[in-house]
């Protein structure tokens, strides 16, 4: 039976079990997902300090000469006071003198005989830091869920938190199946050609976070897909291209069967992309793409992303959509939702001049593609489409409609 688009992400989100977890210190925690809410346990700044290089004063010395008692450094424990009459010159991130009433910086004194000339215009808790006016003792600083990237990491070591919880990431075997197919550090002959199906998907699950294993080039036999299969079978997801279709040496979903295939949908009212095939065998993933290059690549964006994500732990484990406004007028053949790819310039998107589901050319130029729904024929300039990404990872807790 032919599945939407909808069925067949909600049968995705509903049978992918997320990842247990492990505990690694920050520095080897970029690109996992938090497993624990992380809560401040000190007040950032910890002390009232000076945001700038200057004098801390009092208010009622404003316009007055002063004499400068002493230096303080960032990092200094000093225990003196500040009294009238007097300034302390201050560095930036230094601990505030008792006393104090505002920072002034040091360009805006003039010298004078006693001191410093302060100016007249001085203003209580001027250029002062105080304590956890960064963050609260208490405070949730990052919620299970959140992915670590560079300045997540910034939070953590500003609490001085060394190690913490995270999801496994998603292990994802890869394999391709064809006669046809060659390793790219292979010689092909004039009825061969590369398999960049493989390296392709190798790539993109690395980027999205995922330990990968790359199986090989299965030939079209049952006893080779057995052989791969089997070799996938440690991992947590495994996402084949090819042999999903209907001829004589299609053989991908028998392989799988030998092994208890639980096959949830295998066909997707999408163009391309149709035979897409998803499943279980026992807790483990099973995609099955089709060949083509380009309908491998796009039905991986939409159904290998979600899978990862579901697994990942990610709170907002849904794609989600950038609004672009068309470049220009594009026509289409109305009937199943259309896979279009293109290339999104922050305002408007540009289809492809040429793409078909068996090309790569497109993948070169594309970082997007939009979803067109199946009555539409026609989708005039400047009307607005909702773009998804496949440089960048913008996601959602909240599932959304990503149809244009
Ligand atoms: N009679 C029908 N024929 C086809 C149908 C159909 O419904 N009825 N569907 C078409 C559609 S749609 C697709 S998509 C393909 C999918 O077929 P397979 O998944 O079985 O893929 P293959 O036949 O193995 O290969 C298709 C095409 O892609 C090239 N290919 C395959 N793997 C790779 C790779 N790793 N790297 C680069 N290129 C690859 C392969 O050489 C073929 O040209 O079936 C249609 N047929
Ligand atoms: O729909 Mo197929 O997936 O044309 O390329």
């Amino acid at each position: 039976m032919t599945l939407s688009i909808e069925k067949a992400l909600e049968l995705i989100y509903t049978n992918t079990k997320q990842k247990s977890i492990k505990i690694l210190p920050i520095e080897e925690a970029l690109g996992y997902i938090l497993a624990q809410d992380i809560i401040a346990t000190h007040n950032l700044p910890p002390f009232d300090n000076s945001a700038m290089d200057g004098y801390a004063v009092k208010i009622e010395d404003s316009d007055k000469c002063v004499n400068v008692t002493c230096s303080v450094f960032a990092g200094d424990d000093f225990k003196g006071e500040l009294k009238h009459g007097e300034a302390i010159k201050i560095m930036t991130g230094a601990r505030i003198p008792l006393g104090t009433q505002c920072i002034v910086p040091i360009e805006d004194v003039q010298e004078c005989e006693d001191g410093v000339k302060l100016p007249d215009n001085l203003i209580i808790s001027k250029h002062i830091r105080l304590s956890g006016e960064d963050i609260k003792k208490g405070t949730v600083l990052l919620s299970r869920g959140d992915r670590i990237d560079a300045h997540q990491i910034t939070l953590l070591a500003s609490q001085g938190i060394s190690h913490i919880k995270v999801y496994k990431k998603p292990r994802v075997a890869l394999f391709a199946s064809g006669n046809e197919l060659k390793m790219h550090f292979e010689n092909v002959t004039d009825y061969q050609l590369y398999n960049t199906n493989t390296p392709t998907l190798l790539s993109r699950t690395q980027e999205l976070g995922c330990e990968v294993e790359f199986i090989g080039t299965a030939i079209d036999t049952l006893e080779d897909l057995h052989l791969h299969v089997k070799s996938a079978l440690d991992c947590d997801i495994i996402i084949t291209s090819g042999g999903v279709s209907v001829g004589d040496a299609d053989f991908t979903k028998e392989a799988f069967g030998a092994f208890g295939y639980e096959i949830l949908f295998d066909k997707v009212a999408i163009k391309p992309g149709k035979p897409t095939t998803f499943g279980k065998i026992g807790d483990k993933i099973i995609l099955n793409l089709p060949g083509n290059p380009m309908a491998a690549a796009l039905n991986f964006e939409l159904f290998g992303r979600s899978i990862i994500y579901a697994m990942s732990g990610a709170k907002a484990k849904f794609i989600n959509t950038i609004d672009a406004k068309m470049k220009d007028d594009y026509k289409l053949r109305a009937g199943r939702r259309s896979l279009v790819p293109g290339y999104f310039d922050g305002e408007y998107f540009t289809v492809c001049e040429q793409f078909a589901p068996g090309m790569v050319s497109p993948l070169g130029s594309a970082n997007a593609f939009i979803m067109i729904d199946e009555s539409c024929e026609k989708i005039p300039k400047d009307s607005r489409v909702k773009t998804i990404s496949t440089k960048f990872s913008f996601t959602t807790d909240t599932l959304k409609s990503l149809i244009s």
